[in-house]
This record gives structure tokens, sequence and C-alpha cells, in this order.
């Protein structure tokens, strides 16, 4: 069973709207529905798990759920204090599952393939994550001077999903639980075990809608699937 574990409870506090990022109309639709389309439409997802905060659990049922009428949601989780405890949160509602894609609710444009290609690889090597290359060059910095430049071929942008063998990623949520250690993306956590996770090549319209400067980016990215997307409807 392959189960999306969307993870929408954060704050968007660097977002600043005065109310979560995931509710945010983009061309008039939120921001986490039309996250959660690309999985309900995905054949291959069995499942769907979403934590969001206590207080927008009634919310997201009726102007998310029932609105769109959602099939496959089986849980609504509540979230925790950061992201990883979000995704543990939502990791415990996983059980039944062999594979768990997590993916951030503020990812709406992640591509269909993509993902696929996330479970085939973490069923092949038990971790996967989609990643985009560095484009600019990359340094380190310390105080107010440049320490350090980087080999950019070496470097990825992280994105999600990051999709991972049931057993494996909650071992590592558990570890992590024990050892105290925080992180904020998953795939560090599973590094903690000394295992190491498949790189997937992912888009660079994949964006994490994160500050005001998103909004803009997020409409033209959509615009630009819209246009694709009508292009080959016309050639079909
Ligand atoms: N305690 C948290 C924090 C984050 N997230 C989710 O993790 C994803 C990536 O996190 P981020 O972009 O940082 O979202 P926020 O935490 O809401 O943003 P900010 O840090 O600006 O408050 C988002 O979909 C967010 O809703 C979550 O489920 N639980
Ligand atoms: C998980 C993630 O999206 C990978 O790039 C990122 O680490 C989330 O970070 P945030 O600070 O919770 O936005």
């Amino acid at each position: 069973m392959v189960t999306a574990l969307i993870v929408a409870a954060g704050k968007g506090k660097r977002m600043g709207l005065g109310y979560n990022k995931q509710y945010l109309l983009i061309d008039g639709k939120e921001v986490i529905s039309r996250t959660i389309d690309v999985f309900e439409e995905a054949e291959f997802i069995d499942n769907i798990v979403v934590v969001v905060s206590k207080d927008e659990i009634e919310y997201f049922k009726e102007n998310i759920v029932e609105r769109y009428g959602y099939k496959k949601i089986e849980a609504i989780v509540c979230g925790g204090e950061e992201r990883q405890h979000s995704v543990y949160n939502g990791l415990v509602e996983c059980k039944r599952s062999d594979i768990v894609v997590i993916h951030d609710g503020a990812r709406p444009f992640v591509k269909k393939e993509h993902i696929l290609e996330t479970i085939n690889m973490a069923k092949k090597y038990g971790a996967s994550a989609l990643a985009v290359k560095a484009k600019d060059t990359v340094k380190l910095v310390e105080g107010d001077f440049f320490q350090q430049t980087l080999d950019r071929n070496s470097i990825y942008f992280i994105q999600t999903p990051q999709t991972f063998q049931y057993q494996l990623i909650l071992r590592a949520h558990e570890y992590a639980k024990e050892k105290g250690i925080f992180a904020t993306d998953d795939t560090s956590l599973v590094e903690q075990l000394g295992k190491k996770v498949a790189v997937v090549e992912g888009s660079y319209d994949n964006i994490k809608i994160t500050t005001k400067e998103d909004i803009y980016l997020a409409e033209l990215i959509l615009k630009k699937m819209k246009f694709f997307k009508k292009e080959v409807a016309i050639f079909v």
C-alpha cells in the first residue's frame, strides 16, 4: 500500500498573511487543495493522510475535504510544534502502508511522474527524494564574509516528496525522538541510521510556497502549466 502523507500544520510565519498559507488562493484555489489534487488523481497513490493544526481541523474538513469531495483522505491528524513532529504524528496513522510519500502541503506543483519515480526508487533503495541541481555558485559564510566555495556539481536543493519504506522512516523518527535529533527534513533522519537516500531529479517548478515573492512565482508556474495542458489538448 502506498500512502501520501501531506504535512500542512505549519503557521506560515515567513509568508506573513496572518493565516496559514495553505489556504492562500492561487488563481482561485487553495494551495493545499492544489497539492492534494495531484495525489488524489495519481492512480498509484492508495490513500492520503493529511496533517493539519489542531485548531484548523474542522475548517479543513468542511472547506477542503467536503467541498472538493476528496475520496482518498483516510485520516486527518493533528500537527506538532515542528514539521518533524507533524510528520511523526502522521506516520503513526500509516501502519498499513508499505511505502510513505511525505510531501509538503506548500508544494502544489509537484509532477505526478516525479512522485512515481520516488516510489520506484524507495522500493529499490529504501529511501528517495526529489532534488534539483544548484544553478548558482554556492559558498559557506561565516559572519560577514564568504569562507569557502563549494563544488556546485555536487550541490542539490532537496524538495519533497521524500519517499520511504514505512518501517525505515518510522524507525528513523523513533531513533531521532530517542536521541533528541532535530532535522528540517526526513531524509536527514534516515541518514542518521547510516542509510543512503536515492536522488530523483525534480523540477524547478516544484517550489515550496514560503514567502510573498513565491505567490507571484506560483501564479506564473500555474499559468505555464495551464498553457502546456491546453496546448497538449489541442494536439491530442
Ligand atoms: N509544525 C509544522 C511546520 C511545518 N509543517 C508543514 O511543513 C511544510 C514545510 O514547512 P514550511 O514551509 O516551513 O511551512 P511553515 O512552517 O508554515 O512556514 P514558516 O516556517 O514560515 O512558519 C509546510 O507545508 C508546513 O505546513 C507542518 O506540517 N507542521
Ligand atoms: C522538507 C523541505 O521542504 C525540504 O526542502 C524543507 O526542509 C522544509 O523546510 P521548512 O523550514 O519546514 O520549510
